[in-house]
């Protein structure tokens, strides 16, 4: 018989599916904490975002991907061959598709490159259960098996938190046997910057229409208590934007818009960091920073 300790599954999953499709979401009801931004724009995601899953007896870690999608920008490009490399690291892979929406060429063409990853297993998810009724879900959990041969086809709410233990459970069942890779209790190794300056994108992105929620990035430029005040957390952070049309809409009739997103912004870091926070948030135009290399690695996308 083998002890407890030689039975403990722990390593990498990864979800993959549409923009939009709620893989953030997914992995944040996964994890039991904000670790990935959400919002209702499509392509949210820009990189991967790990969170812990603690189960008894098992530790799985979540890489959050950016939606797969055909390239337009040398930004997408970027998206896509992350994905596809973050598709061969890990153990398995949840493939999402949304209850409510029929399945188009997108979910086939990603369906098609999954094929292609042959020694990792998918299990298809289908999510946002809770805007379909049971009916819409069993056509779609067929429509689904349809597409490929799946290990699973699960469907869950990260809504409402249905079905996200069995999902666990199988995500857990393709581990290997291995110690826990991350101290008990850890959420995330991502680094604390990088998720301030996601949150302050978060609450930049509410309210913005058209392309310019693709047009800002954040940069955490510095980051430390204050000298002398160890309850006060002082932020540098960089908003950039690609033309100065864009900053002006985003600093807003007497900088109104600006306020109200380094406010929503600072509340969120206060919350996630559990400590006061001071924020200091400049705009700054980097033209056409989606179509050029040398921008994209100064602002952390790198080839
Ligand atoms: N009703 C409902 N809405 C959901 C659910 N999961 C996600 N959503 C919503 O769907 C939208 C997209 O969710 P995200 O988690 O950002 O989607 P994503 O697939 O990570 O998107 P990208 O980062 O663009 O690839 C958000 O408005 C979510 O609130 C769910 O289970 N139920």
């Amino acid at each position: 018989m083998s002890s407890p300790a030689t039975e403990f599954r722990a390593g990498f999953a990864c979800f993959v599916g549409r923009p939009n499709v709620g893989k953030s979401t997914l992995m944040n009801a996964l994890v039991g904490a904000k670790v990935a931004i959400t919002s209702s724009k499509p392509q949210t995601t820009r990189r991967a975002i790990r969170g812990v899953v603690h189960r008894p007896g098992a530790q799985l870690v979540v890489v959050d991907t950016p939606g797969l999608h055909r390239p337009r920008t040398l930004l997408g490009e970027r998206l896509d061959s992350l994905v596809l490399s973050t598709l061969t690291e890990v153990d398995v892979i949840g493939f999402c598709v949304p209850a409510d929406e029929a399945i188009g060429r997108g979910d086939r063409f990603i369906a098609d490159k999954l094929a292609a990853v042959k020694k990792t297993p998918v299990v298809a998810v289908v999510t946002k259960c809770d805007l379909a009724d049971r009916e819409a879900v069993a056509r779609q959990l067929l429509a689904v098996s349809e597409l490929a041969d799946f290990a699973e086809i699960i469907p869950v709410s990260a809504e409402t938190g249905e079905r996200l233990d069995v999902l666990a459970d199988q995500l857990v069942a393709r581990l290997p046997l291995s110690p826990p890779l991350y101290p008990d209790g850890e959420l995330t190794d991502e680094p604390e910057q990088l998720l301030v300056a996601e949150l302050i994108r978060e609450a930049a992105l509410e309210g913005v229409r058209d392309e310019l929620p693709h047009s800002i990035a954040v940069v955490v430029e510095e980051m430390g208590p204050r000298p002398g005040r160890e309850d006060l957390l002082d932020v540098y952070a960089h908003m950039f934007v690609e033309r100065p049309s864009q900053k002006a809409i985003v600093i807003g009739p007497k900088g109104a818009r600006l306020k109200d997103v380094g406010t929503r912004a600072r509340q969120q870091i206060e919350a996630l960091l559990g400590t006061r926070v001071y924020l200091d948030l400049r705009i700054k135009v980097a033209k056409d920073w989606q179509r050029d290399p040398k921008q994209l690695r100064r602002l952390g996308f790198y080839d």
